[in-house]
Order: structure tokens, then sequence, then C-alpha cells
């Protein structure tokens, strides 16, 4: 029952975390409590909560649940030890390190007003996060969603779906809003190896909605725009550098260069926690590197001789030059990025 409820992929409630173990889906629908930030930082290495914004909200309720237990005593060795764990729990989504360093600002803030003070301004921040980030993925849709025309075919890849936000999703809210407003699109959804999120993640999402989706092998993208069946494709991403180079999920550059190869518009949808100006280009982004076992395993079925040698990074680098625009909450983002990006900060 509660499954045809939900589309939020966390929420807090009696005093905890709750998330939907996206490891688990699409097979099964299982919402599991976080009481401790221990559990939360398991959460994200795991990926039972993953996507950047997701990561960044849970890590902010993380922080939380590492102090809702202090005293005086002990709070403050507590807040470092959260902050640290929680911090080292996947380098590469530059959301979870935005909302660490914006709920442990609240808390040096409340600190001097004592611990209970603390420990209400870091829960009420983490669920202001919480509720613009919804705002945030609505706003990225309404914008996202008049670069689609009635009868698209669309490309995505991996999942920035309401499983990867708190809800309604990044690139998916894009093909939301579209639906929405009552333009037939129809998703063709890459099943995104390793790990699967387009298949056991985007696929899922997007039935229980009823939009239309066709998921497809990695290897099958480039085939599909060479027959030019792809009018366009949108992508979340993890972290973007101020000229406009992105990581996002393993695969994402192939299906880049296979989009300018075909002239297929290739567009990121993501909110503005996710561009670090503090970076140049790409080349500074930290690339997780993920174990043998997901590469060589399938739901633990073994695909691959013991021993083998496996190279398994999470990410990829897409450069700016093959994306044909950012679309965020503050509106479309185009070349040069470094001068669109900053304009959206200042506004
Ligand atoms: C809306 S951000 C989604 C973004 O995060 C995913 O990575 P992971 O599943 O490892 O957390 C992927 O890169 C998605 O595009």
């Amino acid at each position: 029952m509660r499954e045809e409820l939900i589309l939020r992929s966390l929420w807090f409630e009696d005093n905890s975390l709750m998330i939907i173990d996206q490891t688990l889906l699409p097979g099964e629908f299982r919402i599991v409590k976080l009481s401790s930030c221990d559990e939360v930082a398991h959460a994200i290495k795991t990926l039972m909560v993953r996507g950047a914004p997701a990561i960044g909200v849970a890590a902010a309720y993380g922080f939380y649940l590492g102090i809702k237990d202090c005293s005086e005593g002990n709070i403050d060795e507590r807040l470092d030890e959260s902050y640290e764990l929680l911090r080292s729990t996947r380098p590469t989504a530059v959301n979870l390190f935005w909302a660490l360093e914006r709920v442990r600002g609240v808390a040096i803030t409340a600190r001097p007003a004592g611990v209970d003070a603390t420990k209400v301004a870091i829960l009420n921040e983490a669920h202001r996060m919480a509720e613009e980030d919804v705002a945030t993925n609505r706003k990225i849709g309404e914008y996202g969603s008049t670069l689609i025309k009635d009868g698209f075919n669309i490309l995505t890849h991996c999942n920035a779906g309401a499983l990867a936000t708190v809800d309604y999703g990044t690139a998916l809210g894009v093909i939301r809003a579209a639906h929405e407003k009552g333009k037939r699109v129809h998703v063709y959804a890459d099943e995104t190896r390793p790990l699967l999120q387009g298949a056991r993640l985007t696929a899922w999402e997007l039935k229980r909605d009823g939009i239309p989706v066709t998921l497809i092998a990695d290897n099958m993208a480039g085939f599909l725009m060479k027959q030019g069946r792809i009018d366009m494709v949108v992508v979340g991403a993890d972290r973007i550098a101020q000229n406009g180079d992105t990581a996002n999920k393993i695969g994402t550059y192939s299906v880049a260069v296979l989009a300018a190869r075909n002239n297929v518009p290739f567009y990121i949808a993501a909110p503005l926690s996710t561009v670090d100006m503090s970076l140049n280009n790409g080349s500074e982004i930290p690339i997780e590197e993920r174990s043998h076992e997901e590469v060589t395993t399938v739901k633990g079925q073994r695909i691959a001789p013991e021993g083998v040698d496996v190279y398994n990074p999470a990410f990829d680098i897409t450069e700016a030059e093959l994306i044909k625009g950012i679309i965020t909450e503050k509106g479309i983002a185009y070349p040069p990025y470094k001068e669109s990006l900053q304009k959206f900060f200042n506004d």
C-alpha cells in the first residue's frame, strides 16, 4: 500500500531517516529506518540511498542523527566525528560536501545557544534542504520541459529521478514535467552497467508514472541515435566544474560522444548545488572507484573468472563542448558556462 503513495526517496519520521532501500529495487520495495549517523553513512556508501541531491539531504539528516542524543559534554566531539564520517562516504557528488558545509555552518552558529538549540537548528536545516530540493527539481522540470516537443524520443542514462533526489528528479523531472503538460514522450533508458540504475530504477520509476519507457543495454544507444530515433539526451550530474565539464555516472561520456556524432542535443539537468565553481575543469573532479565485485557479479551471480583484473570507475567526465545546455532551477545555462553559471549564482 505504502509503495503507491511514496514518490519520495527519503523522509524524516519517528526521529529517524526513512529511506527506500534502492539496492533491492525493482524486486523488493523495502523502507529502511536509519536512526544513527553510522547507519546513514553505511546507506550512502552501499547506495541504499544514492544520487547527488539525495545523498546531500541524507547526509544532513545523518549529521543530526549523530548528535541527537548528545549532551554538553560530548556534542562538539560528535559533531566533528559525524562530519568526518559522512564526508568519507563517497567522493564525487559535490552535493554531499555542499550539504555538510551547510548544516555544519548552522551548527556553529547555533552552538553558543546550547545543545538543544543546536540540535533543533540542524534538524530544521535538514528539513529545509529536503523541501528546497523538491521545489528545485520542479523548477528544473519546468525549464527543461520547454526543450521537449510532443512526440520526442528521449534517451537517459543511469537514474536521475525521484529516487536520486528527495522527490521528482532532475533529468526525469524534465521528462515528468513534459509528460504532465500532455506532451507525448518516449524514454529510452540505458540499463547502466555495472549497478544497473537505469534498468532497476529509471525503468521502474517511469513505468510507475505511466511514462512510456524502453530499456536498452548501454551498447545499443549509439545504434538508436544513428537510426535517427533519438531526439534528445538528458542526464543528471554529480559535480559540474565552472567551465561546464560534468561528472556523471560512468558511460555518460560515451553517450555524449555518440550524441555529438549523430547531432543529437545532449543536456545536463542539475541543481546549482551540483555546480562546483571552485574547480576550473573536469580534470579536478575526484572520480570514485568501487569494488571489483560490482563488475564481476550481478546480484551475487559471478559473470567473470575469479581473480580477473577489474577497473570500476563509478563516474566519468563529459567535456563542456559536448553539452548543449545545463538545465538548472534558475534557467538553462548555455556556453560559455563559467559566465552563464556564475550569472545564475548571482541572480
Ligand atoms: C540526480 S543526481 C543522479 C546521479 O547520481 C548517480 O550516481 P549514483 O547512482 O552512483 O549515486 C548518477 O550519476 C546520476 O546521474
